[in-house]
């Protein structure tokens, strides 16, 4: 379901929790100097989900990632991961990138990740060749285990970062801007990696200022605005909040926004020579006939149908970045 805020940050709808891979409530967090980043954050994020945490670059998306795995305590307010009060509990369940793993250069994506297992003291040190293994074959790195990782593509280095969380068996994935400075072959890359990962039915919580980025990969969005949560819910349900708009271009526009509110539509704006009005349940061909049984002289008449960039900036009062 999904849960739009209205101003005063009332839940108009909720999500039920139970069975959720996140959950918080209340979870703000104030910096030493003042600063307000993340504002009574209600989250849910289901599990199996590939969750888009949306915002524009500031809006406290990394401060509530760093709070959610315990590594900076919220000022108040409550998260659970995977069912666990303490991050600490669930982190062995977890594999998260926040800031991009240090991978030596000279060395090869494979012995780049036996590194990385020996740092793990939970991880049997036996069979660290089968999960490295396991790693690089579900991020389609197997042919270029060998290659040093400075031979590799920018897609591929990050590939290997996913591959990195990937080590143990996961069941939550949480990855901060994973696309952020890669080319769009890249990003391709990491997107489709990522639909990957969740079709094995791990759930996966990602952040980005791009919109276009979400759109393609997630089945659930939750989008910031200045460390408030301004939507939450599935993908399909945000989309269908969209109004079309009419537009009509008439020499007649004081009529006409007559006709046009006699018949129903709301918000009429009229400007010279034109008007547009929310044409709601309203079918286009009826409001054209109605129009002309008026007399009313119609030049031109369109549907505008806002893309879902529309609805999110009239959610965050921000344009989003909208290259994939
Ligand atoms: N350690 C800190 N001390 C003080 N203020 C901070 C600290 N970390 C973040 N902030 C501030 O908190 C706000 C939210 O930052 P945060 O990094 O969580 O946003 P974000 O949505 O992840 O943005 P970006 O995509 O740019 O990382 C910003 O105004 C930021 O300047």
């Amino acid at each position: 379901m999904t849960k739009t805020i209205d101003a005063a940050g009332g839940a108009l709808a909720a999500s039920p929790a139970e069975g959720a891979a996140i959950v918080t409530r209340g979870l703000t967090k104030r910096f030493r100097g003042g600063q307000l980043a993340v504002d009574h954050l209600d989250l849910t994020v289901p599990r199996g989900a590939v969750f888009g945490f949306l915002g524009p670059n500031g809006s406290g998306k990394t401060t509530t990632i760093r709070m959610l795995l315990g590594l900076v305590s919220p000022t108040s307010g409550t998260s659970s991961i995977l069912g666990a009060e303490s991050p600490g509990r669930a982190l062995t369940r977890v594999g998260a990138l926040v800031e991009g793993p240090a991978f030596y250069p000279y060395l090869s994506g494979a012995a780049n990740l036996r590194r990385f297992d020996a740092a793990d003291p939970g991880a049997d040190p036996r069979t660290v060749d089968r999960r490295v293994g396991e790693a690089l074959d579900r991020v389609g790195l197997t042919a270029a285990a060998r290659k040093r990782y400075r031979a590799y593509s920018l897609g591929m280095r990050q590939r290997l970062a996913i591959a990195a969380t990937l080590l143990g068996p996961r069941e939550l994935l949480v990855l901060d801007e994973p696309t952020n400075g890669l080319d769009p072959q890249g990003t391709r890359e990491v997107r489709n990696l990522i639909k990957d990962v969740a079709a094995d039915g791990t759930t996966v919580f990602v952040s980005s200022h791009l919109l276009a980025e979400v759109e393609q990969m997630c089945t659930h969005i939750g989008v910031m605005r200045t460390g408030r949560l301004v939507a939450e819910g599935p993908l399909a349900e945000l989309r269908s909040v969209k109004v079309p708009r009419l537009r009509l271009e008439t020499p007649d526009v004081a009529t006409a926004a007559a006709a046009l509110a006699s018949f129903g539509l709301t918000d009429i704006r009229s400007g010279p020579g034109e008007l547009s009005a929310e044409l709601g349940d309203a079918l286009p061909e009826r409001v054209t006939e109605a129009l002309v049984r008026e007399g009313i002289a119609v030049r031109g008449l369109h549907v505008l149908r806002p893309t879902l960039e529309d609805v999110f900036v009239n959610l965050t009062g921000e344009g989003f970045d909208v290259e994939a």
